[in-house]
Order: structure tokens, then C-alpha cells, then sequence
């Protein structure tokens, strides 16, 4: 199947505020483009304004400002056209309780113009044994799974998830992530709102971390990561004073950020640095030079935690160089 040139999903300086000319703006000019096939994450803190992103994504109101198109629709003003094509999970479901799981299926597929078979979906998200039991009888996880399968019962081109895994065991976690693998695989694309960033990690082609209503980061897991300084850390041999440590790839250790952890082996200390495979290298040599043991030596690149929590952390610039980065920093950190 030949790749469409244009977007699933387009969307351009977006505004959404609640309450009125003066009231709160939610969604403060965001945009973002999601490709036809690919998983789009949108992370952030509580209120960051992902969840209204969504919705207005999906047509469930307008935007005070800007604009989205979904499948190269206005998903409000087409919304007959849009809305058979897109599969939309809330973040509460809100059918009645009072009906089996089956007839829920059936109800909802009775508003699709070509529905898988009811069982087809309950098979997919693992609730066919429950097929005959009440809505106000199912765990939460399970509540969470009917809500995707009405999701998938419209066999959508383009699929909105606020928080699936939310409230479902690490099993169903999983079981979940397989079968939006399975979805992408079949061309599906995918926006999903998470918090859970190893949920980010194993699905997203490419993610966006809002905070306060604007998008603060945006690109591939990597990329994301990249703009994170990657960390050395060792115990200081003894007799060795951290002013003592040599340039690292061409850099002085900012001996102005360290601040050197006193533990039970001894003095810990954690670099900084862009560039951790010539930090490491020159580290190493210094102290195979030197007969120096590295007692504990750990050296990693950031991980998205990492660039969440800097962007979570008011304090500081998550696209700013690593050099300004030890402040944000929860162990005391000397950067390269
Ligand atoms: N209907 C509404 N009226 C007024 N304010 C609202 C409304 N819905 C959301 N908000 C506010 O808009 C902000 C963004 O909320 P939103 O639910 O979009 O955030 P979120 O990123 O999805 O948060 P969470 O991770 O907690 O689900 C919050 O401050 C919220 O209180």
C-alpha cells in the first residue's frame, strides 16, 4: 500500500481555553503533525493539557484558536466523514453498567457502519470469557479493555487512546502494547496520552512531553534523550580529590557544580557530559595511567525519565546545553 503525503493527523497552533475570554487556556498554541502508520505519545504532568489536546484532536469540541485535520478533515466540521474512520478511547468510558459485556459491544456496533464481529474485539483485548458479565461487574482493568475494544469495533484508520493502560496489571500492560504493535503493523495510526514512560519507550515513533498547556519537547525517544546529558558516575579513590579529575573530551570537569556524595564506601562522584563515549575514554586513561581502580564505575545516557523530569522541573531549560543542566540534577553532579 502506497504511504499517503499527507498527515493522519495535523495539527497547528493550538488554543483551547475553558471558561470564557478570561478563563484558563488550557492548550497554549501547540502543534504537532503525526504520520499516517506511526504512534504519536503525548506525555506530561497532571494538567498539562493532554487529555484536552485529545479531545479537541478528535472533534469532541472546537478550538478557541488554531486548527486540526484529521485524515485531511476538519474532525468537527466533517465529522460524519471523520468520525467513521477514527476509534476514540476516553480516559472513563461511560456505558451503562447495567448491560453485559456483549450487548454493550453489540450496542455500540450498532452505531458503526462496518463493524468487526463483537467477538473478533473482545478476543483482541482477552475479555471473551467475560462476554456475559455485567459492566458494574468487571475490574477496572477489565472496564479499561472493553473500552478499547468498542474502540477497535469501527476497524479505525486512526486511533485515539487516553491513558489505555491505566489501572490495568503489567500483564494486560503488555498484552495491550502487543496488540497496538499489531495495530501499527496493519497500518493503524496511533495517539495515545500516557504516564507511563516505558509505555512511551516500547510504542512511540515519535512523542511530545507538554507541560502547563506547551509542548516542551518533541521528536523520537532519542531525540528526546539526546537533549539530556548522559552520566559518569564512580566512587573516588581514596586519597583523590575531585580537583584532581583531568579535562574530560576537551572540557574541565565545573568543579562549581560538584558537590560530592559522602556514602559508605567513600566519596561517589557523578559527571555530566555530551559526549560520554570521549568523556569515558579519556576518564579510563587517566586512570589506567595512573594504576587508579574506578571503584563502582556506572556510565549511561539519559533515559526519558530523565528529560521528563527536567521538563516536570520548572527550574530548568530541557533544551538547554548540560552544561547548566547539575541543577536539576537529584544527586550532585559535575558536568563535563
Ligand atoms: N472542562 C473544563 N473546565 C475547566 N478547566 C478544565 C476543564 N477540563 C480540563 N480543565 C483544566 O485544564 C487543564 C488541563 O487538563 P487536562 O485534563 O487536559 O490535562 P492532562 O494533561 O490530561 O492531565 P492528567 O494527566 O492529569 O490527565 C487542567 O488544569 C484542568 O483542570
Amino acid at each position: 500500500m502506497e504511504k499517503p503525503t499527507s498527515p493522519a493527523v495535523e495539527v497547528r497552533d493550538l488554543r483551547r481555553r475553558y471558561g470564557g475570554p478570561k478563563g484558563y487556556e488550557a492548550v497554549r498554541g501547540i502543534s504537532f503533525t503525526v504520520d499516517s502508520g506511526e504512534l504519536f505519545a503525548l506525555l506530561g504532568t497532571n494538567g498539562a493539557g493532554k487529555t484536552s489536546t485529545l479531545e479537541l484532536v478528535e472533534g469532541l469540541d472546537r478550538p478557541t484558536a488554531g486548527s486540526v485535520r484529521v485524515l485531511g478533515l476538519d474532525p468537527v466540521r466533517h465529522r460524519a466523514r471523520v468520525r467513521p474512520r477514527i476509534g476514540v478511547m476516553l480516559q472513563e468510558g461511560g456505558f451503562p453498567s447495567d448491560l453485559t459485556v456483549t450487548e454493550t459491544a453489540q450496542m455500540w456496533a450498532g452505531t458503526l457502519t462496518r463493524p468487526r464481529p463483537v467477538g473478533e474485539a473482545l478476543d483482541m483485548v482477552n475479555l471473551r470469557h467475560r462476554e456475559k458479565t455485567v459492566v458494574k461487574q468487571l475490574s477496572g482493568g477489565e472496564r479499561r479493555r472493553l473500552d478499547l475494544a468498542l474502540a477497535l469495533l469501527g476497524r479505525p484508520e486512526v486511533l485515539f487512546l487516553d491513558e489505555p493502560t491505566t489501572g490495568l496489571d503489567p500483564e494486560s500492560r503488555r498484552n495491550t502494547w502487543r496488540l497496538v504493535r499489531a495495530l501499527l503493523v496493519d497500518g493503524t495510526t496511533v495517539v495515545l496520552t500516557t504516564h507511563y514512560l516505558e509505555e512511551a519507550e516500547e510504542l512511540a515513533d515519535r512523542l511530545a512531553i507538554m507541560h502547563r498547556g506547551e509542548i516542551v519537547t518533541t521528536g523520537t525517544v532519542a531525540d528526546v534523550v539526546a537533549s539530556r546529558p548522559a552520566r559518569i558516575s564512580f566512587d573516588l579513590p581514596a586519597g583523590l580529590d575531585v580537583r584532581q579529575l583531568p579535562p574530560l573530551s576537551g572540557r574541565r570537569p565545573d568543579l562549581d557544580a560538584a558537590k560530592v556524595t559522602t556514602g559508605r564506601t567513600g566519596q561517589r562522584v557523578t559527571l555530566q557530559t555530551d559526549t560520554l563515549q570521549a568523556a569515558l575514554t579519556d576518564l579510563l586513561g587517566w586512570a589506567a595511567a595512573r594504576d587508579l581502580e574506578l571503584p563502582n564505575l556506572d556510565a549511561r545516557s539519559a533515559s526519558l525519565e530523565e528529560a521528563f523530569l527536567a521538563v516536570a522541573d520548572d527550574r530548568t531549560d530541557p533544551t538547554a546545553n548540560t552544561t547548566t543542566a547539575g541543577t536539576a540534577a537529584r544527586t550532585p553532579e559535575v558536568a563535563v
